[in-house]
Order: C-alpha cells, then structure tokens, then sequence
C-alpha cells in the first residue's frame, strides 16, 4: 500500500530535505509551507511530473490550514499515515527586550504549530488506527540556545514536552509521536544565522567539528516514519554532533 506523508515548511531547508527522502523512499509527499508558491516550486523540483506530491498553503499559525490541507491530502489520496511538524521561524532579539507580541509570534507558529498539528493530525490518525508524527524540536529546546533566541529555544523545549504528551494520548490508537532535535545543521538558515567568518568558531565547536547533514535528518524521519518503528514513541531524537548528550 502507498504511504502517504504530509510535511510543513517544506519549501526549503530541512522540510525540503526530509520531503525529498520520503519521497525516495517511495511514499507520496504533500508538501506544504505558509508560501505555497514555494512548495510548489519546491514540489515541482522533486517530482516533475507531480505524481506523487501535492504542494499546498498551510500556515501553521492557523489552525484551519491544518483541517484544510488535510481535506485536500484525504481528497487526492484517501489518507495520510504520516505527518512531519517541520515548520518554524527564530527572531533574535535580547530577552529582556523581548516584547509579549513578538514573543507569541515566534510561540504560535513553532508551538503552538506544532501542538495544533498534532491535533489534526494525531485525531485523524487515530480514527484510521494507524500514523506516524514527527516534530521538530531542537538543541535550542534542550540547552537554552542563544542569548538572543528565547522565545524560539523555550518553544523548542515545549515541543519535546508535547510530544510526550501526544505520544501518551495516541499510544493505544497506534499512532507514535517522536521529536528529532537537531544541533546546527548545514542549511539555508544556518547560513543566514551565522556570518561566514564566525562560521568557523561554530564549526570548531562542535564535538564532531562538522555541521550536520539534512539528508540525514530525511533519513531519520523516514526511519521514524515505517511500521517497524512501532516501539519508539514520546522520544525526542538527538542529531548535534555530541553538542549535547543525555
Ligand atoms: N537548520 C538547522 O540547523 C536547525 C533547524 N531546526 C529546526 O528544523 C526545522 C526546519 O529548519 P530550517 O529548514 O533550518 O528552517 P528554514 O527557515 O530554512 O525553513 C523553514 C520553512 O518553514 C516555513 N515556515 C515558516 N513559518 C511558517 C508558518 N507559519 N507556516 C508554515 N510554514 C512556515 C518557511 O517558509 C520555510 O520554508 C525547524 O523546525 C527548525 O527549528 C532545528 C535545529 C537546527
Ligand atoms: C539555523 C538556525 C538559526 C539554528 C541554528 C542552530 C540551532 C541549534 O543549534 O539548536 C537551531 O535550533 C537553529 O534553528
């Protein structure tokens, strides 16, 4: 039977990365961001003849984007066994100068977009009595992250607690909920985040001295994401190159 996958922010990055590998490993991907000029374009270059994806607008900050691409998935393919909580937004700013509203921006996409996409998902997995979620947290969530990064760090750490929350909830349902918490991984937004002449300094920080690989982290999803990984649920994957060990 076709599996079938759904990932946010998969116009770029690691979302990007982990449709990709999903879709080597044979399922049918929709692909989703707040852009959906970018998915589709994102879609397009990974499935030219669009068979096996759907690019579609989801905006995690809105929970009717949620219920409305999950229609759009049951109504092209008949049902989604896996969803991937990718998406999220930093903004640096020091913590004391940290405003409540640009705190709830950075929280209600990262957050509480994840908590709502558990929701949607985990509820329609549940019914169908089989699924596979997995979030993205970070080593931001489990070390602090970045004198200027709180809100994004806290929101991080919140996603690990909710994973272990929506694991307890749909274990009996036969749906496992697992977090992957990447350190700094070679990508587009660790290029933005980190000018060249202090990549270096990062580099020579990590235990392994080299960023990760977001092939890799595709490759752990699609891991996470089979039957046989019925056993692991509620646990949150490290993926820092030995920046933080348990
Ligand atoms: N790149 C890295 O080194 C690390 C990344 N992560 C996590 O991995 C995930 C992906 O990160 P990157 O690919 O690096 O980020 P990115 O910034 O390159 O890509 C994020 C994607 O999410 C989309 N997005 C942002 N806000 C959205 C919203 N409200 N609704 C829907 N889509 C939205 C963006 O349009 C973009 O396509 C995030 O959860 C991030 O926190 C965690 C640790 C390290
Ligand atoms: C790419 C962004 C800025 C980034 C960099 C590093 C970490 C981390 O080490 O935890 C992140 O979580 C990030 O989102």
């Amino acid at each position: 039977m076709t599996q079938i996958a759904l990932v946010t922010g998969a116009a770029q990055g690691l979302g990007r990365a982990i449709a990709g590998r999903l879709l080597e490993a044979g399922y049918t991907v929709a692909l989703t961001d707040r852009s959906a000029e970018a998915a589709e374009a994102a879609a397009r270059e990974l499935d030219p003849s669009g068979e096996r994806t759907l690019a579609l607008e989801l905006d995690v900050a809105r929970k009717a984007d949620f219920e409305s691409a999950l229609a759009a998935v049951l109504a092209r393919w008949g049902a989604l066994h896996v969803a991937v909580n990718n998406a999220a937004m930093t903004l640096t700013t020091p913590v004391m100068q940290i405003s409540p509203e640009e705190f709830d921006r950075v929280v209600s996409t990262n957050q509480r977009g994840t908590f709502v996409g558990c929701q949607v998902f985990g509820a329609h997995m549940a019914t169908a009595g089989y699924g596979r979620i997995i979030n993205m947290a970070s080593l931001a969530g489990q070390n602090g992250g970045t004198a200027t990064g709180a809100h994004y760090a806290a929101s991080k750490g919140a996603i690990v607690t909710l994973t272990k929350i929506f694991a307890k909830e749909l274990a009996g349902a036969g749906v496992t909920v697992n977090a992957i918490a990447p350190g700094p991984i070679e990508s587009p937004a660790v290029r933005a985040a980190v000018p060249p002449e202090r990549l270096e300094g990062l580099i020579a920080s990590i235990p392994v001295k080299r960023l990760g690989d977001a092939g890799f982290i595709g490759d752990l999803v699609v891991q996470l994401a089979r039957p046989e990984a019925y056993f692991t649920t509620g646990a949150t994957w490290d993926v820092n190159g030995g920046l933080f060990m348990r």
